[in-house]
């Protein structure tokens, strides 16, 4: 083989695994519990997102399947047992500079045995809905939040420069259904 064909398939395995570190995903959960007219939050006492409320998640861990993580993040950060979850939706986050995409899957739950506890890494709290505290939450929250509220099922996806400021979004609505019908075990 000559130099400049070597050169050529050099080049060509590079581009390839730019684009693989480009594409790579990281996926993570996050469940909202519900009662009537109220979401539990919790404060986020370290790592991404510490200071702000948010719903309960984390990182899909090997040999662990999307439910299986989103029960197991309810029950590590605040002691509930989902009964069942209702998927309604995927959030996908990029941010300027880094190439992993985070891709967030979203349920709702109304359905859980046990007492919001606080543990190291939340402390859970009852909101209104009304009274959701958007101003120290992450930015994007309030843009779907809404469609969460409403029954709605949705996609979105959001790019931040830093955590604070948001470049672009796109939500799609994918039904403005109640999700009553996809509960899943
Ligand atoms: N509401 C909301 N939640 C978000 C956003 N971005 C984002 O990653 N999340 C969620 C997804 C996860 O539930 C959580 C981040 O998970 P994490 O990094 O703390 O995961 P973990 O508990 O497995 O982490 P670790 O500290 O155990 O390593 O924050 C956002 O913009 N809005």
């Amino acid at each position: 083989m000559i130099k400049s064909d070597i050169l050529n398939q050099l080049q060509t395995l590079w581009k390839l695994s730019d684009w693989a570190v480009m594409v790579s995903r990281k996926v993570l959960t996050l469940v909202l519990v519900t009662r009537p007219n109220q979401v539990l939050l919790g404060m986020k006492k370290r790592g991404f997102g510490e200071g702000w409320w948010n719903g309960f998640g984390g990182k899909v861990e090997k040999g662990e399947t999307i439910i299986e993580a989103a029960k197991r993040e309810l029950q590590e950060e605040c002691c509930l047992t989902a009964n069942t979850l209702t998927e309604v939706g995927q959030l996908d986050f990029e941010f300027v500079g880094d190439p992993q995409i985070l891709e967030v899957h979203l349920f709702t739950t109304k359905d859980v045995s046990g007492v919001p506890t606080e543990t190291s890494e939340m402390k859970p709290q009852w909101f209104d809905i009304d009274k959701i505290p958007f101003h120290k939450m992450w930015p994007d929250d309030k843009l779907w939040f809404p469609h969460v509220l409403k029954g709605s099922k949705f996609s979105a996806f959001f790019l931040f420069e830093g955590h604070h400021k948001i470049l672009k979004h796109k939500i799609d609505v994918v039904t403005e259904q109640s999700h009553i019908d996809s509960e899943v075990k």
